[in-house]
């Protein structure tokens, strides 16, 4: 699904990631930590062409990202759902709408897409779709970026700390779904500084660990 090689990236000429080498299976479960700085976010960007290595490989579901057109960088990208650390919306648009916002610029028809009914009322926000963004609540916030980023139904889903402004029990429920996500076959990246949640997502799906600090990336220990 994603493979890297010996993969570096630097905004100027130094190297913020270096020798990032990895393989994510599909039906796999990631968590990325490492220290405010590290380049977590960046390497997220790295698996969804936003950005290109400076060396190495990076390849994208058997293609090297460094010779994707814009064309199939686009339709690679159908396949990879991106939850931002910001998660801004559109705010003069209803939360549904934003939700749909990948259908509707792809050209289908979101006023009758079920599932988008169907996904709305499975990330509890039925009774709030038709709010502005600026109505709601960190979590469902939150839950409404998770809802966008599935909307095309991708097979990787990466999600840049999630759980960022929300509270334990909003945090849970946000990793519930991803689990569920992660149990109908979809893999699941998520960079995050929370422990707990990693050791709370640890009793329900076999994650893998990885850590960014100094630019390298590694297997994090078996304490977490
Ligand atoms: N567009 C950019 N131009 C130049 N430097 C950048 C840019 N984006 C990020 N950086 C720098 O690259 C480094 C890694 O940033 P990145 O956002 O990937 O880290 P992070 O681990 O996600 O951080 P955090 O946990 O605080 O969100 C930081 O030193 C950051 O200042």
């Amino acid at each position: 699904m994603i493979d890297m090689q010996d993969a570096a990236f630097g905004y100027g000429a130094e190297p913020i990631l270096s020798d990032m080498t990895l393989r994510l299976a599909p039906g796999s479960f990631h968590f990325l930590t490492g220290p405010s700085g590290s380049g977590k976010t960046s390497f997220l960007k790295l698996c969804y062409a936003e950005l290109l290595a400076t060396a190495g490989r990076v390849t994208l579901f058997g293609e090297d990202a460094a010779t994707l057109d814009r064309d199939r960088i686009a339709l690679t990208r159908q396949r990879i759902g991106v939850v931002h650390q910001d998660c801004e919306f559109l705010d003069h648009l209803p939360i549904r709408d934003n939700i749909a916002l990948p259908l509707t610029v792809t050209g289908r028809d979101a006023g009758q897409d079920a599932n988008l009914n169907e996904l709305i009322a499975w990330v509890g926000l039925s009774p709030r779709a038709r709010a502005r963004p600026p109505e709601l609540s960190g979590g469902e916030r939150q839950r409404a970026a998770l809802a966008r980023a599935i909307i095309m139904d991708p097979d990787l889903i990466l999600a840049d700390e999630p759980t960022g402004n929300v509270d334990w029990e909003m945090s849970l429920r946000l990793l519930q779904l991803l689990c569920e996500l992660n149990k109908m076959g979809k893999t699941i990246l998520i960079a995050t500084h929370d422990l707990a949640l990693i050791r709370a997502a640890k009793a329900q799906v076999q994650a893998r660990v990885l850590r960014i600090a100094g630019g390298r990336l590694s297997t994090a220990g078996a304490d977490l």
